[in-house]
């Protein structure tokens, strides 16, 4: 599933706060969080998308993406786990060079991305965590299923971490 424009546009907004030059991109699908982000970072900016299927970027984004190299110059989308991207990143001292993660592949696997991102990103850094209510099942029916488990396994281990401060927005009704 595609985020909303307004969730694009609110990290846009946070990449451009921060000063963010290096993005962890973690679910590509269309591309469409990528380009977002490639936008917002100044033309040394980095990032780096996550998936394991490229056939929804080649089908949908990829043509629109490569019409504006000054852009697609700034994206490098990594096609396998994204669990191995971010450990490849950490065993190639690549820890605390990171500005900004956007959390929004596999549920399953959220509260790995959000150890992994955090061991990534420079202090100062954002995250953005898709999905976080899971249209509201966190809260009713947490235990419900494997996939609001891990969110919900996800989003305790953020509001325990004393080495972070965080928000839960809703961003759609
Ligand atoms: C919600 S979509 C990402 C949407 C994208 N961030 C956007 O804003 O348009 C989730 C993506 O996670 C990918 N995915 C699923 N399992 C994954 C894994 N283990 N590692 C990386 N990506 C995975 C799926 O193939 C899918 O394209």
């Amino acid at each position: 599933m595609l985020s909303a424009p307004e969730i694009l546009q609110f990290g846009k907004n946070f990449i451009q706060f921060i000063g963010a030059k290096r993005v962890l991109d973690i679910g590509t699908f269309t591309g469409s969080s990528a380009l977002a982000w490639a936008l917002a970072v100044p033309s040394d900016g980095e990032v780096i998308s996550m998936d394991v299927q490229h056939e929804t970027l080649n089908a949908i984004g990829k043509q629109i993406i490569d019409k504006r190299p000054e852009i697609s110059k700034k994206i490098k989308f990594e096609l396998r786990p994204a669990t191995e991207t971010l450990d490849n990143l950490i065993e190639k001292g690549e820890a605390g060079k990171f500005d900004f993660a956007f959390i929004d592949a596999d549920k399953i696997n959220y509260p790995i991305y959000y150890t992994k991102s955090m061991e990534l990103l420079r202090p100062g850094g954002v995250i953005f965590v898709d999905n976080a209510l899971w249209h509201g099942k966190v809260v009713t029916e947490p235990d419900g299923d494997d996939d609001t488990r891990a969110i919900a396994k996800c989003n305790d281990l953020i509001s325990n971490d004393p080495a972070s401060t965080n928000v839960t927005v809703n961003e759609r009704t």
